[in-house]
């Protein structure tokens, strides 16, 4: 049986006392990549913040590895959770090598997930595009070994080749036991590597299945739930099915 890494129970969540997310369960076990959907201010960001515990929960509890009350987030850190968001979050006056260096990640380790940062480890992060810098901050969080990886919108406003690479990098991770958590635009690219979806409207478990099940209603789904990314996410099925 795989170990659940983490499992949210009749969890609300919000700001200033309102709820947003309006009691959620879900979990994510070792090896497994889960996808969290929905629409614009489905409430996928304050449920993220809240499993990491930047945000405290309102009602119900979030289990890390069977344990709530799992401490603040440095604490999460070092217990195997990693966190990554959509503001990138590498030092822009260090070069590629000096952000590693202060992860405390081994610059080969980086480099055997994205072979490009070799030829970028001298050059200032704040030079790099931002594709690389998201790789840079990927590897630097996939190469500290979590058990747990959240990610929220790793890949927005990246080139579609640039959301693949970034993807495949969370699947292998996975395929070594990480459990990974996902928000992400890009659906279709998103289930080309997840194993499981929960899509998330007005703050509610809308729908939970795995990523065939998801795929083989996701006209229905985008329609009634994602209309607001269902162009972007028809007009990239297309460009993943060419680029292959
Ligand atoms: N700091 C905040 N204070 C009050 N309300 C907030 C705050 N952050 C977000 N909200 C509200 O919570 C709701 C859900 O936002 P959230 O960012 O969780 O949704 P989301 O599904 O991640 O949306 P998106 O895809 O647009 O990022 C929205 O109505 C938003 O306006």
């Amino acid at each position: 049986m795989p170990e659940t890494l983490l499992e949210a129970r009749g969890l609300r969540a919000g700001y200033a006392g309102v709820d947003i997310v309006k009691g959620i369960d879900l979990h994510v076990n070792e090896g497994e990549v889960v996808a969290l959907l929905g629409a614009n201010g489905a409430g996928k960001t304050t449920t993220m913040l809240t499993l990491a515990g930047e945000l405290s929960p309102l009602g119900g509890e979030v289990l890390f590895q069977g344990h709530s009350k799992a401490g603040a987030l440095h604490k999460r850190a070092r217990n195997g959770l990693s966190f990554v968001t959509e503001e990138r979050s590498i030092f822009s006056n260090l070069t590629t090598r000096q952000n590693l260096s202060v992860g405390r990640v081994d610059p080969d380790d980086a480099i055997a997930i994205f072979p490009e940062l070799q030829a970028l480890l001298g050059r200032r992060a704040g030079l790099l595009s931002g594709g690389e810098q998201q790789m840079l901050t990927l590897s630097r969080a996939l190469s500290r070994a979590p058990k747990l990886l959240l990610a929220d919108e790793l890949s927005l406003g990246l080139a579609p080749k640039t959301v693949g690479r970034l993807l495949r990098a969370v699947r292998a991770a996975a395929d070594r036991g990480v459990g990974a958590l996902l928000i992400e635009q890009h659906v279709h690219r998103v289930l080309d590597i997840a194993d499981r979806v929960y899509l998330l409207h007005h703050g509610r478990i809308q729908f939970e299945g795995t990523a065939a099940e998801t795929r083989a209603s996701l006209d229905d789904i985008q329609a009634a739930y994602l209309s607001s990314g269902s162009d972007t996410s028809a007009a990239e099925f297309a460009e993943s099915d060419s680029a292959g």
